[in-house]
């Protein structure tokens, strides 16, 4: 099924430069079976919802909730907000095609989305009361920052401490990209990343020469880092702005995060303050980076931004003006993920060779992509690599063994 994401800027600059606008690509919904989109809505949205459940001593009126809800998501329609929710307005515009119709035919993006907004309003993240606040994720993302793989991760790097800058910037960058393999929504059906070697060859695409290429060192640059999961992918992240910021790549940097719980484990600004406190009570170079870091944010040579846009179920082509302008200010916007890129490309069946350029040209400002393979939408592929993977047979879009790094400047 195929609809028409109305005035979708990156489709109008395709138009402009005269490339193909590949309108026809289909926008990704939940209701083929089989399909990667259809497990998420029929397997782990209501196992997540039972996972929240066992996490908090809510009470009767949570419990309700979360049953409405389950029965909504599995059996009903998508039902809309109630009047008197602050963002009620909000949802009214973005759901009135998708309002009474079942989660599994409305666009995939949107119902993820959707999901997570009246996740919240079922514990009563957003009401006035004792569980306002609160993040029903908080407990799987404490569990992980303390847990033996970040330990593990921050000890590795006493071994990197004294190699070449450039050996380090490509492990630092590499650890910041398979990081992106660890959320929490996704784990359960993963196996550990690959390192080393091994990684390197799992990119599908790997335009990381073009990305240290606009960040010569002692350049006053800016760069905007879109942040997608904390802990397992928010430390090493925070180690790779630790090396722009020290080898002089950025003059300053700038992390976007969520700002409220979404998609399970992504961050908020309390999630990089864990992060931190994780690295500096660390020992060895961890804890001298952790130590930086912090001296870097007090100093606002690293400053921690949230916008609602974050959370909204929209491409970045409907970016808000004030977004634009951040992203247009910067040197280079990072994005990190499968969910930043999927709102960047558009959340489509794209031919895996269409352009990455041409998808992106719209965006304010140079923009890279770091983020491993976790669903169906992928573009800017060479003609060579999408045949052989095509043609292996792995579900190598969706399964987290493959990822990319992909540039335009
Ligand atoms: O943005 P992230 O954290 O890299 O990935 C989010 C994600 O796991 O969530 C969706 C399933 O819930 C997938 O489309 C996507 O892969």
């Amino acid at each position: 099924m195929t609809e028409k994401i109305s005035g979708d800027p990156g489709e109008e600059a395709a138009r402009a430069t005269g490339a193909a606008a590949a309108s026809d690509a289909p926008v990704i919904l939940s209701n083929e079976p089989g399909s990667f989109a259809r497990g998420v809505l029929a397997e782990r949205h209501p196992a997540l919802i039972q996972q929240v459940r066992d996490a908090f001593p809510y009470g009767r009126r949570q419990h309700e909730a979360l049953d409405d809800l389950l029965d909504e998501i599995t059996t009903g329609v998508v039902e809309p907000l109630a009047s008197t929710e602050r963002d009620h307005d909000h949802w009214a515009g973005w759901g009135r095609e998708h309002f009474g119709r079942s989660w599994y035919d409305v666009p995939f993006l949107w119902a993820e989305s959707y999901f997570y907004r009246r996740l919240l309003g079922a514990v009563g993240y957003f009401d006035a009361g004792p569980w306002q606040g609160v993040d029903p994720f908080a407990p799987f993302k404490q569990a992980e920052l303390e847990g033996d793989a970040v330990a593990q991760e921050l000890r590795a790097l006493d071994a990197l401490a004294n190699v070449p800058a450039e050996e380090r910037a490509t492990a630092l960058l590499h650890a910041s990209l398979w990081g992106n393999r660890a959320d929490l929504g996704f784990r359960a059906s993963a196996g550990e990343p690959e390192t080393g070697d091994a990684a390197a060859s799992m990119l599908v695409a790997d335009d990381s020469v073009s990305l240290w290429q606009a960040l010569p060192a002692g350049a006053p640059s800016t760069v905007a880092v879109v942040a997608d999961n904390a802990g397992r992918e928010l430390v090493p992240d925070l180690i790779l702005i630790d090396h722009l910021l020290e080898q002089r790549h950025a003059e300053r940097v700038v992390l976007h995060v969520k700002p409220s719980p979404y998609y399970v484990s992504d961050a908020m600004t309390a999630d990089v303050v864990d992060c931190l406190r994780r690295l500096v009570k660390a020992p060895g170079e961890a804890g001298r980076i952790g130590g930086r870091l912090w001296k870097a944010m007090t100093a606002d040579d690293l400053e921690v931004r949230t916008h609602p846009f974050f959370c909204a179920p929209l491409p970045y082509g409907e970016m808000p003006a004030d977004l634009r302008a951040a992203f247009e200010s910067a040197t280079l916007t990072l994005l990190k993920g499968d969910l930043n890129y999927r709102r960047l490309v558009g959340d489509r069946l794209w031919d895996a060779t269409a352009s990455f350029a041409d998808r992106t040209a719209y965006f304010p400002g140079s923009v890279a992509a770091l983020r491993t393979l976790k669903s169906d939408v992928i573009v800017g592929l060479d003609q060579s690599t999408s045949a052989a993977l095509e043609s292996s047979g792995a579900a190598w879009r969706t399964s987290g063994t493959h990822a990319l790094i992909q540039v335009r400047g």
